[in-house]
Order: C-alpha cells, then sequence, then structure tokens
C-alpha cells in the first residue's frame, strides 16, 4: 500500500476494521471515537494513511497483518490475515499544533528545500511521517509512503542508526559512559600518527579498513579475525586503522573495536560509525576509539561544529568526510578543521569515481586546504598503486583504503601491493608476543602515538 500522502501536525489516524478471523480493531487515537475495541494506536505512531485529508471522511483500507509476535515484516506481498476497514485522519487535541495552517504541505516543502540549498543536506534525519510499521492489538501493518521510506542506502542507515542509538542510549546512559572515559587511557594521536608515516615511507599514510561487510559490496571476508586482520595491518605499515562498528549494514560491532584495543596494537583507531548524536562520541573514546567520523552529508554545520568540540573535548581526532564540493566549502567555512575525508563512493547510489577526490582538490580548495595544513585523506575505491598516485598526486597526505586490503588472505601483501613497495614495519608490538607470526620485531615506543595535550 505504497501512497505519497503527507503528514498533517496535529492530526491523528482512526481506524475501524476486521481481519479474515473477525477479531474486531478499532482505534482509540483521540476518544472521539466509540470503540469496542481493547487495542489502540500508540500515540504519535500513526501519522500518514493514503489519500487521507483532514476532513472528517473514511477512506476504505484494506492492509495485510501479521501477529506482532511473527518476526517478519509485512507489506503489501507479504503473509498474513487480511484487515478491511475504514481510516481517517481525525485532529488531536494533544498535539501541540492546533489546526495545519493553510498551505502547510508547501511551507514544509519550501523549508526543506531551503536546508538543502543552504547546507546542501539532503539526508533527514528520521522518517518524516511516523514510522511505517504500526502495531494494532495483536497485529501489525505497514503504511508506506514518501516520508517513511528512504531514498537512499545512507538515510536507510541513519533512520535505522536513530532507533539503535536511543536504545543504546538507554541501556547505558552517558553518566556510565563518562566514567569509562574519565579512567581510560590517553587517545593516541591520530592524525601525527598518519603525518608521520607518510613522512616515513613516502606514501600517503594509511588508514586500513577493519571492515567485514558492506552494503554495496555485501561480505567481503568471510574469514573474518579482526584482531588478526589489524595486527596484520600494523605490521604491514598501516599508521592507523578505521574499524567498522555498525553491527546492521557492515557486520561490525564495538567489541571488535575493544578486542583490537585489548590485544595491544598500538596504530591509532578510527571508530567507523555513522554519529548522530553527541552519545556516540563519548561511547567511541569509552570503546577504546582515538577517532571518529563526522559524516557532512548527514551532519548540519551546527552539529559538526558541536559534535566536534565534544570530541576533541575527549581527545578523539575529527574525520570529517566530504563527498562534493558543496559540503567541502561547508567544512573548509568551519573555524577548525585538521582533517578532510573525500569520500570517492556516492553513498547514495554506491558510484565510485577516484577522480572525485581530485575534483575536490583543484583550485581555489586546493589552495586553502595547503595553505591551513589540513591533512586531506583519500576515501574508498583504491586498489592500485596508480590509484594512490592519483590521490597522492591531488593532495592527500592520507588514505583510507578496506576493500581491497580487507579481502586479502595477508593483508600485509595487499599493504604491498596496494602502494607497489613495501612499507612494512621492521617493528610491529602487536606481532611481538605471537609465537606463529616471525616477523622480526623491534618496539614502537609505547608513548609515540599518544594524543598531543
Ligand atoms: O561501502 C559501502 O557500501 C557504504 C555504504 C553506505 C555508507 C558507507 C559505505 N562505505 C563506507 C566507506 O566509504 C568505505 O568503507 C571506506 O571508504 C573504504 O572504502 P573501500 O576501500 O572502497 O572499501
Amino acid at each position: 500500500m505504497a501512497s505519497t500522502a503527507a503528514f498533517l501536525p496535529g492530526y491523528q489516524i482512526q481506524a475501524t476494521g476486521a481481519v479474515a478471523c473477525s477479531t474486531t480493531i478499532t482505534s482509540t487515537s483521540t476518544g472521539s471515537t466509540s470503540s469496542s475495541s481493547k487495542s489502540s494506536w500508540a500515540s504519535g505512531s500513526v501519522r500518514v494513511a493514503p489519500r487521507l485529508t483532514a476532513k472528517r471522511q473514511w477512506s476504505n483500507f484494506r492492509f495485510r497483518g501479521v501477529p506482532r509476535s511473527s518476526s517478519s515484516s509485512v507489506d503489501e506481498t507479504g503473509s498474513g490475515e487480511e484487515m478491511e476497514g475504514k481510516v481517517r485522519m481525525v485532529f488531536d487535541p494533544k498535539s501541540n499544533n492546533p489546526e495545519p495552517p493553510p498551505g502547510w504541505k508547501e511551507k514544509e516543502d519550501e523549508r526543506i528545500a531551503a536546508m538543502i540549498e543552504k547546507e546542501g543536506i539532503s539526508i533527514r534525519r528520521r522518517p518524516e511521517t511516523g514510522p511505517p510499521l504500526h502495531n494494532v492489538g495483536a497485529f501489525q501493518f505497514k503504511l508506506q509512503n514518501a516520508g517513511n521510506t528512504p531514498r537512499n542506502i545512507l538515510e536507510e542507515i541513519i533512520w535505522s542508526k536513530d532507533i539503535e542509538v536511543t536504545q543504546m542510549k538507554e541501556r547505558t546512559p552517558i553518566g556510565t559512559l563518562k566514567r569509562i572515559v574519565d579512567s581510560a587511557e590517553r587517545a593516541r594521536d591520530f592524525v601525527g600518527a598518519l603525518r608521520e608515516r607518510a613522512a616515513e615511507t613516502g606514501v600517503p599514510g594509511l588508514i586500513a579498513e577493519v571492515k567485514k561487510a558492506s552494503p554495496s559490496r555485501g561480505i567481503i571476508q568471510p574469514n573474518f579475525d579482526p584482531v588478526r586482520i589489524a595486527k596484520a595491518y600494523e605490521a604491514g605499515g598501516a599508521a592507523c586503522l578505521s574499524v567498522l562498528t555498525d553491527q546492521k549494514y557492515f557486520q561490525g560491532s564495538f567489541e571488535n573495536l575493544k578486542l583490537i584495543r585489548a590485544a595491544g596494537v598500538q596504530c591509532p583507531l578510527l571508530c567507523k560509525e555513522f554519529i548522530i548524536d553527541a552519545w556516540q562520541l563519548y561511547n567511541a573514546r569509552a570503546s577504546g576509539a582515538d577517532a571518529v567520523l563526522l559524516i557532512a552529508a548527514v551532519l548540519p554545520d551546527q552539529d559538526l561544529k558541536y559534535m566536534s568540540r565534544i570530541a576533541k573535548s575527549l581527545g578523539l581526532a575529527v574525520l570529517i568526510e566530504v563527498h562534493t564540493e558543496r559540503e567541502m566549502d561547508r567544512v573548509l567555512a568551519l573555524p577548525t578543521v585538521e582533517l578532510v575525508g573525500i569520500n570517492n563512493r556516492n553513498l547514495e547510489n554506491f558510484q565510485v569515481d577516484i577522480q572525485n577526490t581530485v575534483r575536490l582538490l583543484e583550485g581555489e580548495r586546493g589552495e586553502t586546504i595547503r595553505d591551513r595544513g589540513i591533512l586531506v585523506v583519500g576515501e574508498s575505491g583504491l586498489f592500485t598503486p596508480a590509484d594512490v598516485e592519483v590521490v597522492q598526486k591531488a593532495g592527500c597526505g592520507a588514505v583510507l583504503v578496506g576493500e581491497s586490503l580487507v579481502k586479502q588472505d595477508d593483508p600485509r601483501t595487499g599493504i604491498a601491493g596496494l602502494f607497489g613497495k613495501d612499507i612494512s614495519r621492521v617493528t610491529s608490538p602487536s606481532l611481538e608476543n605471537d609465537s606463529n607470526e616471525s616477523l622480526i620485531c623491534g618496539r614502537i615506543g609505547r608513548n609515540k602515538y599518544r594524543a598531543p595535550g
């Protein structure tokens, strides 16, 4: 039942109907209908219906429902019992929004267009018209429309993250995280490690990504052992590591981050997460991260500033990721930026083009970046020494590489292949005690990677 209807602020939906097994379902949304059912809509959760207007007219509906205990989601093609009935939109007196002003929909569209125009943010933080799934008594059904259907994978991830973070915050309040952070070891110097390795090797400092799967590639490494991979990356010459922590779309975890840190890996660690809430910064730091990623396509300027400030107060380096010229301009307008990543992958459609890095570093932008001493990271789609050369020549002092390394059985060989030369460390602290590793190990000074301050 797809529709393009939009939510009218201040209104709720009432429904009445029956399922095939003749259970009556009657909503009790505002109390203005007589209801013979014990079921009720979760307040504020039902927001749209196809072809509904604020006029008190009933429209027919027909849904397929399944018992709420079922794990399967429901849509018009899904299985389950059929519900038929009538639905209408009525004014919700509990809402702060007494009447939708005339032309509210147009105004709302204008507001969104203005935000896109001003900052270029097209990723909506959460569904505009409430969640598509609704529980009615023992049944669940789906009301889908443009306002609650993600427009692309990035938006889908962000919506899912919003729910996930809300639940995580309930489980672990920020006070608990603060206590862990207060007693944690100081963060390692992420940017310093990148600059230092680049100077030592003559190639961009490598952020090697510990990633099992991704939405665009599916499973990349079926024999995924995060600690083994992290140690091999460090031995192979990576300056820093990027650890995917998103479970749903990348099969990552915060546990992996903690395990890698606990295994004695000295490379500074980037928590590769979709950050939309300051709580996540504390969680990243409490899990052993030394740096976090902020995505300019997702976060408005205010959030970028605010999150950067909090991250820095926790000792975390901030990698701000951009994909377009406009995002780069927004980031360059921020007062303090140390590290900018240019993603060659369009996260809305998965297309990868390494010339994107070249484009964004051309002309005045490139000059500004050089003048301000900002370290640029070329991200995604780097497979060969020629690829690395392209982004290095464009001005990247670092690269972030996942797929081409993680899919190799021996990621160390992968690193040498990527740069066309061996940049491995003669020293590798995390392998020092591994009896089954044959590396000749010296030692990276324990304090070498401590964050300044
Ligand atoms: O890679 C994806 O499919 C993806 C989808 C949605 C959001 C982010 C996504 N990837 C994050 C990245 O950009 C990469 O993990 C990272 O830059 C490394 O890229 P690669 O070397 O191509 O694995």
